[in-house]
């Protein structure tokens, strides 16, 4: 590895958000900038492999050029109370609103309210869509898209509503919102699995996971399907990365899901990428962190800074031996 710094952050969330209520990671600085290593606490070294690779070539290489210079975001919409719901909305100015659904069993009556307050919100011209990051069963998928396609006067999409690519396809024959498959290409391994089983309309591609700008492209040609770019939760360093994806891929019909620096109570960098007027810029360069931020964000507890330099310098002997 080039690296010649590495710094570890930890920075609360404004609202609990897949089951985190603090967000850590690591910011690496190479020859070509720097880059963010955040895989989430609980993946293991060889998945955490490809978070790795995609801070790498941001920070060793730079990434390809991009076709578009803005990239239109949607807000996203935790599973908070429809007011809180409402306010979030109405303060992103976004014209596109992701809301999570499926939070917790029995939750219908809540994702519903929580779905009209975002319409609400947004107003006829703007557009909903919804995450169930694959809580439901076949059946209770078809129900449920049914009764929040009526609650939003119309979903623009439905992400992962089952877990598995052939449940995608039972539910997408059954309905008419369309179907964004999200884990389903991270974890498949085939992302062309999703398309040729006819089990979603849109791609959701998140460039660290799957290991940079150029694999996610590559994923994206594999897919052959309309893609949508969504964070991993990451600060502004590691925003700029998927930005560069958005901003890359030769077709963009759809606003994506890098409106999340809102969900976090603080950054890294002194510009940081929060959209205006529902849109973020792409960066060529990713952005450097600013040091009086930077010291803000160091942990409390030194214990995490070193749980942290050590999974990076295991990740990067996983790497290595591939
Ligand atoms: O797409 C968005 O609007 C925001 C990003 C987002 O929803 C997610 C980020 C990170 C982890 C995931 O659980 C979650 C998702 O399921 O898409
Ligand atoms: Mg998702």
């Amino acid at each position: 590895m080039l690296i010649d710094e590495v710094h570890v952050y930890s920075i609360p969330m404004r609202t609990r958000f897949r089951g985190i209520t603090v967000r850590e990671g690591v910011l690496l600085r190479g020859p070509a900038g720097w880059g963010e290593f955040c895989p989430f606490v609980e993946y293991d070294d060889r998945e955490a492999a490809a978070w790795l690779a995609t801070a790498l070539e941001a920070a060793e290489r730079g990434w390809p050029e991009p076709v578009r210079d803005r990239v239109p975001v949607n807000c996203t919409v935790p599973a908070v109370d429809p007011e809180e719901a409402h306010h979030i909305v109405t303060s992103s100015h976004c014209r596109t609103a992701k809301v999570k659904v499926a939070d917790h069993p029995g939750s219908a009556t809540e994702d519903a309210a929580r779905v009209e307050a975002v319409r609400d919100a947004l107003g006829p011209g703007g557009q909903v869509r919804v995450d169930a990051n694959g809580a439901w069963e076949v059946d209770t998928a078809v129900d449920r898209i049914r009764q929040l396609d009526r609650a939003a006067g119309g979903l623009e999409y439905v992400e992962q509503p089952c877990r598995t690519v052939e449940e995608l396809a039972a539910v997408r024959r059954r309905v008419d919102v369309r179907i964004a498959a999200d884990e389903s290409i991270r974890q498949a391994g085939d992302p062309l699995r999703v398309a040729l089983a006819g089990a979603a309309d849109v791609a959701v591609l998140k460039c660290a996971p799957l290991g940079g700008v150029r694999r996610a492209l590559e994923v994206a040609t594999a897919a052959g399907l309309p893609c949508v770019v969504s964070s991993a939760l990451e600060t502004s360093v590691g925003l700029a990365a998927q930005l560069a994806l958005a901003g890359a891929l030769p077709e963009l019909e759809f606003a994506c899901g890098l409106g999340t620096l809102a969900l976090l109570e603080g950054d890294v960098v002194a510009d940081p990428l929060l959209p205006v007027n529902g849109e973020l810029p792409v960066p060529r360069t990713p952005p450097a962190p600013d040091p009086e931020r930077l010291a803000a964000a160091t942990p409390a507890d030194p214990a995490r800074t070193a749980w942290w330099r050590d999974r990076l310098r295991r990740v990067g002997v996983v790497r290595t031996a591939r």
